[in-house]
């Protein structure tokens, strides 16, 4: 068996070993899974109420790893409902909105799908996005296309991470920063 390398992320209390993953031929990425991690999704949803505006509406997510984030979020702010913007068009959705959005861990292009009754939802209403990891920022521009298709107006871009250049950007409220690394 081979060894992975590993980054060592801390947050607050909490410190875990990221394992090193490349994604392509020039650049690996500290993999950061939040999915099952139970004490870290709450530490983090704790950390980041603190850095949420003080007048939103809803909180809106992209599947499948803001998920779990925008729930304890949501709890922790008292709000009733969050939305979830889906990867794939679900046969249950009316009359839905999508764009493209590119990601640095998906080598395809993907959709970015709001079911036509979220979109009515939060039509006019202040909406802050929620997601664990902001990386080249392609699923945030298309989740702040979508809400403004919506007729809704972004009034925060929340996430546990930012990783790369995204560490530089003045308009997401973040935890900590994440390193690339170039092979
Ligand atoms: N470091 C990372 N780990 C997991 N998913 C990611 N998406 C973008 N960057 C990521």
């Amino acid at each position: 068996m081979t060894m992975t390398s590993t980054y060592t992320l801390t947050l607050g209390p909490l410190t875990r070993q990221l394992p090193i993953i490349p994604i392509s031929a020039d650049l690996a990425i500290a993999s950061f899974v939040l999915l099952g991690d139970a004490e870290l999704t709450d530490y983090a949803a704790s950390a980041l109420a603190h850095k949420m505006p003080a007048h939103f509406d809803y909180l809106i997510t992209m599947e499948s790893k803001g998920i779990p984030l925008a729930q304890e979020l949501s709890r922790l702010t008292n709000r009733a409902q969050f939305v979830v913007l889906r990867k794939s068009q679900k046969d249950y959705m009316r009359d839905p909105l999508s764009v493209p959005v590119n990601a640095i861990t998906t080598s395809a292009p993907q959709h970015l799908f709001l079911d036509g009754l979220d979109a009515q939802s939060i039509a006019h209403k202040r909406v802050v996005i929620v997601d664990d990891v902001i990386s080249s920022g392609g699923s945030l521009r298309a989740a702040n296309e979508l809400v403004q298709q919506a007729g809704a107006t972004v009034v925060g871009q929340v996430a546990i991470l930012a990783e790369g250049d995204a560490a530089k950007r003045t308009d997401i409220e973040f935890l900590a920063e994440l390193p690339l690394f170039p092979l």
